[in-house]
């Protein structure tokens, strides 16, 4: 089967979440399962661009209501991702450094997407499966199978959506109907939600397959997911949660060459106790207390905001018995709390505010707990690498953290569980580690040797992807392969 993944992010071009991480690893693990999947994605300029060789592979030219623009398409030579990696450049919109965050970035993803249908429609073959990720790429499911300009090429090529965050939805207001290349208009409500062009809406219900990345937040996602929730429930039928893996090659504390100490589970407490010793070196902390950190966008669906005043009361409740150390960037007021906080707990609190890839695998591999406090987690990633990193994740009984953590007091448990985001449940739960770290030492010793042996890697997901593609492939397609 050959199938494209769709995307914004996809590690080491561009990341800035767990959406990176994923298209950086799945097609991987779908092509050494023997089929071909490669992924699409726009041209930032970020180093890995620079520092890759690339052939042109397509020049082509599309409108974006009156606005003609030229892309063109490069594909990295030396396929060394372990698939082929496609990226799409429209000059003045997406030629930029950050992936997200500018004025223009609706009529940067929209013409990313019409390059995108442009550039399928022209291929001699077609690919077996589109696969769309996140709303940056929800009109392509409609485009292919409604637009004029795609449908006879594209409109037979199933589709496949996952929603990796259903808080972000990408709408727009109907003055911006041009953008949509000409469709029959009785398929307007196709792209509509609320009076609004909402992509993310559209591809639930254009899209032939919808997963979502655990089966616990495609339960919720039936109850909250910030307005859609009735399309969620009224689509369930084509509906599925399909757990994330993560990447166990680059995520692996004995190869890992961000930290200072490599270790595997034999070796987990000298290992650990040296990164550690670094991080509390690096950020003025004590080594001899628990270290609890939290990595993540500083925003109000992983509970940040909580994050200043339950640490506060935590140092305050338990007198200063563990250190906390926080990796982010996000909201501006949270950014702003912590940086005070630097000052105000120093020696028990320290923060590095924005984006560090290296220095989240040193505390991955340095903390003792890792802290997720989410009101929303689709998966989560952080409680997986923390597990392989044998650092005791302490999460939100949520989403994929409800799929992938048991609290040590049930049976065979290795994790901390809460039941609330709040203050008090943070506290609480600081309490437990301390307790745990201080007076259950054999106890703890056994929860991390036990969280390093779960295989979470992307085997049996990937898996699972191409058991639902081969769903909606011809019955002539299947036996073909
Ligand atoms: N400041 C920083 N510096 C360095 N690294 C940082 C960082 N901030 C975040 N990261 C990294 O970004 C990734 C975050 O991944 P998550 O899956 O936890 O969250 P995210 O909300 O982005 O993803 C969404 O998509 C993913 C993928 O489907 C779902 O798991 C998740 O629940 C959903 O919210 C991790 O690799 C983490 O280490």
């Amino acid at each position: 089967m050959e199938i494209i993944h769709v995307s914004a992010e996809c590690y080491p071009m561009a990341k800035a979440g767990g959406l990176g991480d994923v298209v950086g690893a799945l097609p991987k693990y779908q092509n050494e399962l023997g089929h071909v999947a490669k992924v699409v994605m726009p041209m930032y300029r970020t180093k890995f661009l620079y520092q890759n060789e690339w052939e042109l592979v397509h020049e082509g030219g599309q409108a974006l209501g009156n606005e003609w623009f030229k892309y063109s398409v490069i594909k990295e030579k030396t396929n060394k991702l372990g698939f082929d990696l496609y990226l799409v450049d429209i000059n003045g919109k997406l030629d930029r450094e950050r992936i997200y965050g500018y004025d223009d970035d609706t009529e940067r993803f929209v013409a990313f997407q019409l390059a995108v249908c442009d550039w399928l429609s022209r291929w001699q073959h077609k690919p077996d499966i589109v696969h769309c990720h996140d709303h940056q790429t929800g009109l392509v499911p409609f485009m292919m199978r409604h637009a004029y300009a795609f449908r006879y090429q594209l409109g037979n090529v199933p589709t496949v959506f996952t929603v990796h965050n259903g808080e972000y939805q990408g709408q727009f207001g109907w003055d911006k109907y041009y953008y949509i290349p000409a469709y029959d208009s009785w398929n307007r409500g196709l792209l509509d939600w609320d009076n609004a062009i909402n992509p993310m809406a559209s591809a639930v219900k254009c899209a032939w397959k919808v997963t979502t990345v655990s089966p616990s937040y495609m339960d919720e996602l039936k109850h909250s997911a910030n307005g859609l929730h009735n399309l969620f429930e009224y689509e369930k039928g084509k509906s599925i949660g399909i757990i994330n893996g993560i990447d166990n090659e680059v995520w692996d504390p004995e190869t890992d060459s961000f930290i200072v100490k490599n270790y595997n589970k034999e070796l987990v407490e000298k290992g650990k106790d040296k990164n550690k010793l670094e991080l509390a070196g690096q950020f003025g902390l004590d080594p001899e207390k628990p270290l609890i950190t939290f990595i993540g966008r500083l925003v109000g669906e992983k509970a940040a905001d909580l994050l200043p005043d339950a640490i506060s009361q935590s140092v305050y409740q338990y007198q200063g018995k563990a250190n906390f150390l926080i990796l982010g960037s996000g909201d501006p007021w949270i950014e702003e709390q912590l940086s005070h906080m630097n000052q105000r707990f120093k020696g028990y609190f320290n923060s590095y505010i924005g984006y560090n890839e290296g220095l989240s695998h040193l505390m991955y591999a340095g903390s003792d707990f890792l802290l997720m406090p989410s009101r929303v987690e689709p998966c989560g990633l952080n409680q997986l690498y923390a597990l392989r990193y044998g650092t005791v994740p302490m999460v939100r009984n949520i989403g994929g953290l409800k799929d992938t953590v048991v609290d040590y007091g049930d049976k065979d448990g290795f994790g901390i569980k809460m039941e609330q985001s709040s203050v008090g449940d943070i506290a609480y739960s600081v309490g437990r580690a301390i307790d745990l770290y201080n007076n259950k030492h054999d106890l703890y010793n056994a929860m991390r040797e036990k969280m390093m042996t779960i295989d979470h890697g992307w085997d049996m997901s990937a898996k699972q992807y191409l058991g639902l593609y081969e769903s909606l492939l011809p019955t002539n397609k299947i036996s073909e392969d």
